[in-house]
């Protein structure tokens, strides 16, 4: 069994236990109290290379990358570092997020925030808008079509936008096919968990102009982003050195590099 396959059992498990606890009715009350979800592809494009920095406290492949006690405190660090916007890992069984964690951090930043988690089923984008995301995660790897088109379809019937990630060019074709708008290439395979940075510019010539690209995973500094943006990356996504470093620092040191006009030198 793959490492994904492994990831998604824990997660189906998890969300039938919420779905006991909370009736899906009782999550359409709550969204109804929940302000409007921010316009994230907006806010993404307002720099030239904008900056999502990732609340992450473990990770299938390194464990424990830091011991986060604050997950606000942390996002505060972020956005005073002029993050564009925040991911918050919310599964818990390999990653030790939550969505406790995801309503510290709303409470505590005003950016646009992603539920960063292994989406299979409405409910779980309904829990996104619930909880104050503003952008939900689709992994194709973990969808079968008819099942991404229809969460992208409920994920922006519901005013949020989908982050759509692949990581080979099958993928792609499907994200494509499903109309991503904001689209995400994922330096790691979540099957293997090995990393491969050139990823990002092999499939970027394959995606239409008007789709948002976001580079995942492997950011380790400005090179990183920078290297990205030559490949035409809108936005990056860096979970391990954020968390691992200063984190207010290393995100205003990539925001300064993805702010520069020089990174969109090569496009
Ligand atoms: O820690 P990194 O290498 O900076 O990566 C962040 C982010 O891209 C990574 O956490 C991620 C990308 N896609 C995912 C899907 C599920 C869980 C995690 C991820």
């Amino acid at each position: 069994m793959s490492v994904l396959d492994d990831i998604l059992d824990g997660v189906r498990s998890d969300l039938a236990v919420r779905e006991k606890q909370t009736s899906l009715d009782d999550l359409k009350r709550r969204v109804e109290r929940v302000p409007d979800p921010r316009d994230a592809l907006a806010v993404l494009r307002d720099s030239p290379v904008s900056v999502i920095a990732e609340v992450k406290r473990r990770s299938p492949s390194k464990g424990s990358l830091a011991a986060i006690t604050d997950p606000a405190a942390l996002a505060v660090d972020y956005e005073a570092g002029g993050a564009a916007a925040i991911s918050v890992l919310t599964e818990q069984r390999r990653f030790g997020g939550s969505l406790a964690d995801l309503d510290a951090v709303r409470r505590a930043v005003d950016v646009p925030l992603l539920r960063k988690d292994f989406v299979v089923s409405p409910y779980q984008v309904f829990e996104a808008r619930a909880h104050g995301a503003d952008i939900v995660l689709l992994i194709v790897a973990a969808l079968d079509q008819p099942r991404l088109v229809g969460l992208r379809e409920r994920i922006e019937s519901l005013g949020m936008t989908a982050l759509v990630e692949v990581h080979d060019e099958a993928e792609l074709d499907r994200a494509l096919e499903a109309d991503a708008r904001l689209l995400g290439v994922n330096a790691r395979d979540l099957r293997t968990l090995e990393i491969d940075r050139g990823t990002f510019a092999r499939l970027a010539p394959r995606i239409p102009s008007g789709v948002l690209k976001v580079a995942e995973s492997g950011v380790r500094g400005p090179h990183d982003l920078l290297a990205y943006a030559a490949a035409g990356a809108d936005a990056v996504l860096v979970g391990e050195a954020a968390v691992t470093g200063d984190p207010r620092q290393t995100v205003a040191d990539l925001v300064a590099a993805g702010a520069h006009p020089a990174a969109r030198v090569g496009r």
